[in-house]
């Protein structure tokens, strides 16, 4: 029953223009795009410096679209208040970045905001068997995080039906429906085999901000994921 899930495109703004970063915003929205991916570096999980709660409370009154952070950050618990605060409304952390996994998804909901973990390409799935009631997202990695632009990792691809299967178990057991994102190297050519191997949600950042049209980009992005659709019918 894969056609009944949603399709979000989440711009990751870490390749939009950062001196036009509220123009780029409402831009992109415009365009179309469902979520606002905010990719936060900490130049020590990953080798790179981006943005904090600050960028995020600025940047909060120029869309409605939910505001997506990704904490690739360590610690994560210190930083998840300040973002709340900011406006986010998904934070996702890496669970080795934390020393308590469940706690820091409780204290994401403890703030009103969706919580979810994060998978690097070399991270087991295993984490998420413990922690599915407190899910509201798995974010998968096809690149190894740190810097936009990068090739999509193949083997993404099965760890994506892992993580579906997982998530279709639990709601055909009664539990809460979990987006499966996922992030790095997403592209309109790879988007349909990345949308059936199990994905509802699409981070794409140089693909998006790298074009001179957002709208006929994330439109062809979606073309190409009802074209996959159509041929597995
Ligand atoms: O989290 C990230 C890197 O850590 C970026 O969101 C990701 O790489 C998206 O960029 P691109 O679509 O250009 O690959």
């Amino acid at each position: 029953m894969p056609f009944s899930r949603p399709t979000r495109i989440a711009p990751s703004i870490l390749a939009a223009d950062f001196a036009r970063l509220g123009e780029e915003i409402r831009n992109v929205v415009d365009a179309g795009a469902d979520w606002i991916h905010f990719d936060v570096m900490d130049n020590h999980y990953v080798p790179n410096l981006t943005m904090g709660p600050m960028i995020c409370e600025a940047l909060r009154p120029h869309t409605e679209a939910p505001i997506d952070v990704h904490l690739m950050v360590e610690p994560v618990d210190a930083i998840i208040p300040q973002f709340a605060e900011a406006g986010a409304d998904i934070i996702t952390f890496h669970p080795e970045a934390t020393r308590h996994v469940d706690r820091s998804l409780s204290l994401i909901h403890d703030y009103g905001c969706r919580a979810g973990l994060v998978f690097n390409p070399a991270t087991p799935l295993d984490y998420m068997d413990y922690v599915m009631d407190k899910l509201d997202v798995v974010l998968l990695m096809s690149v190894n995080p740190g810097f936009g632009g990068q090739k999509f990792i193949p083997g993404t691809l099965e760890k994506l039906a892992q993580a579906r299967l997982r998530i279709d178990n639990w709601v055909n057991r009664g539990g809460q429906q979990i987006a499966l994102e996922v992030d790095g190297g997403v592209k309109v050519d790879n988007i349909a085999a990345i949308r059936r191997a199990g994905a509802d949600t699409f981070v794409a950042g140089s693909a998006i901000f790298g074009h001179d049209d957002y709208r006929s980009i994330i439109d062809a992005m979606r073309e190409e994921i009802a074209k996959g659709e159509s041929l597995e019918v």
